[in-house]
């Protein structure tokens, strides 16, 4: 048994942990860092990356579809083993030498094994070919070990042999018949790669699709899903899983009973704490690790979390947020410099409170920011809704021909500035960054009114947002 100290002890290499460990180097601190598969973690392998490469050639073929002059030009249909070959590079087939490479010219060191608490600041490593290394931390540990998919007691499910998140993403071939439980952001972004690969896909919603955002996201997301050929069921328990041979059967409380080759469970997360001895340091072994501000875990002044494990915002440009922040402060403290903790202070995640960008990859996409309006009125805001349809602007009609979508901005009629901003359409993704600007910023409206959007983007859109409102 080997016994090493280090100033910092990071618990999972996914894209959080990795940002942890670099920022505290860089902070002039020395950083274990433990990864018990593969450097990168879930987003890269079998998550936003893999995802998104299953979704862009089919946004790009609708796209030219839906530009006369173009459309005659593209006449065919995905070439499927194309794309999942280009996924496959983008996952890096599963081969994470490109990051070791990168941890290690960081100054990190990088521990490969299972980690588990053996104490305070104690943290013990069983490498992959049994053995064990004790590390012990001078300063702090940071757990960043992610979350799992969580599969519901729906009877006969789990014997059924469902996919998850992991499944979806990386499959080989694409099944003839699918049928996905949930109605979140896995469930519809994979509803609509998988409908453009040809495949007959059910999507079985207890209640609406989407429904931590405005409700008309929901609502043209399934729109066009119904155009793609998937059918969607909302307000739909499912009751009863069956597989027999190479079909699943699947009962609904109304009913109605959908045959697949497959069934894909995308059901929401856990934290993945279960197996990371918790309870050697008082804590509950599958619990959420709850943070203040900085990432300390509360009640403790050694012990960080950052990303899916805290539940604070689960997703990966957030998570490496908090990183940023956890890792300066870690090495703000063990070098007894000044600790900058105000709200938008350099050592807090202050925007995951109210400021969360989110970019649910569908066709049309949606990009929000900050709150809703159901979300602004129970905070307590004295708030004004101001709605304007995107296919109104010159932009986005060349963009594309019937080009439909809507946006929604939430206003602060105290102080005049922006809690949050919803943009449904195709291709919105690029205009959030904008609108987190404002929202983070809190731009004045009236000082917004001299941000000129340039003629003819969709960008237009805010023009007719102010438009609407009226000058404050
Ligand atoms: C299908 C899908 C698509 C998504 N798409 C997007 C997207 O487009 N954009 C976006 O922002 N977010 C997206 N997300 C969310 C995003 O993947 C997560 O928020 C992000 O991966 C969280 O990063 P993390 O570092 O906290 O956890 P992870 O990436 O899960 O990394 C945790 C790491 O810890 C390791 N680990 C766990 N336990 C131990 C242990 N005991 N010892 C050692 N190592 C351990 C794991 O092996 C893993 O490598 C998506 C999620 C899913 C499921
Ligand atoms: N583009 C992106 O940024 C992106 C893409 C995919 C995932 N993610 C993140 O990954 C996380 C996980 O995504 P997700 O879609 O699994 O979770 P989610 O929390 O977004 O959605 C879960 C869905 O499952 C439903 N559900 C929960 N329990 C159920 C049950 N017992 N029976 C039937 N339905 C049930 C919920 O009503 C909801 O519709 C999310 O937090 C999301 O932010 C982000």
């Amino acid at each position: 048994m080997e016994t090493t100290d280090y100033d910092l002890i990071v618990l999972g290499a996914g894209a959080v942990g990795e940002n942890v460990a670099d920022r505290a180097v860089q902070g002039g601190l020395t950083v274990a860092l433990v990864e018990s598969e593969l450097v990168g973690g879930e987003c890269s392998y079998w998550a936003c990356m893999p995802s998104k490469a299953l979704l862009r050639p089919g946004q790009a073929l609708r796209a030219a579809q839906n530009v006369a002059g173009a459309a005659q030009a593209v006449t065919g249909k995905l070439d499927v083993q194309a794309v999942l070959d280009r996924r496959n590079s983008f996952a890096s087939n599963w081969d994470d030498a490109g990051q070791v490479k990168w941890v290690e010219g960081a100054g990190i060191t990088l521990v490969r094994g299972h980690a588990r608490f053996s104490g305070p600041k104690q943290v013990t490593v069983t490498g992959p070919d049994g053995g064990t290394t004790v590390l012990t931390a001078r300063h702090a540990v940071t757990v960043a070990t992610g979350s799992d998919p969580v599969i519901p007691g729906i009877e006969g499910l789990a014997e059924a042999n469902p996919w998850a998140s992991r499944e979806i993403t990386s499959a080989k071939s694409v099944p003839g018949r699918l049928v996905i439980i949930g109605g979140g952001t896995v469930a519809v972004e994979m509803a609509t790669a998988y409908a453009g690969f040809g495949s007959e896909v059910t999507v079985i919603v207890r209640g609406k699709v989407l429904s931590q955002l405005e409700p008309f996201a929901g609502e043209l997301v399934v729109e066009s899903l119904r155009e793609f050929g998937a059918t969607v069921l909302l307000d739909t328990a499912t009751t009863t899983v069956t597989r027999s041979g190479g079909t699943v059967s699947v009962e609904t409380a109304d009913g109605q009973t959908i045959e697949a080759d497959e069934i894909v469970v995308a059901t929401g997360r856990k934290p993945r704490t279960d197996d990371l001895g918790l309870d050697t340091i008082g804590l509950t072994p599958g619990d959420w690790l709850p943070t203040d501000d900085t990432m300390l875990v509360e009640g403790f002044d050694w012990l960080y979390a950052v990303g899916d494990v805290t539940n604070r915002a689960l997703l990966t440009h957030q998570g490496k947020y908090q990183a940023r922040a956890a890792g300066d402060v870690i090495a703000a403290r063990a070098n007894g410099k000044p600790v900058a903790d105000k709200p938008w202070g350099t050592h807090v995640a202050t925007a995951d409170h109210e400021a969360v960008p989110q970019v649910t990859f569908t066709d049309p996409e949606v990009a929000s920011i900050g709150h809703t309006e159901k979300t602004a009125r129970e905070a307590g805001y004295n708030t004004r809704t101001v709605d304007y349809e995107l296919g109104n602007v010159a932009g986005a009609s060349v963009r594309q021909d019937g080009y439909k979508g809507k946006a929604r901005m939430i206003v602060d009629e105290d102080r005049k500035v922006i809690l949050g901003v919803t943009f449904v359409g195709p291709e919105v993704s690029d205009l959030l960054q904008a609108a987190t600007l404002a929202v983070v910023g809190e731009i004045p409206l009236d000082r917004l009114w001299h941000a000129v959007p340039a003629y003819p983007t969709v960008n237009e859109i805010w023009l007719r947002l102010l438009e609407t409102y009226g000058r404050p």
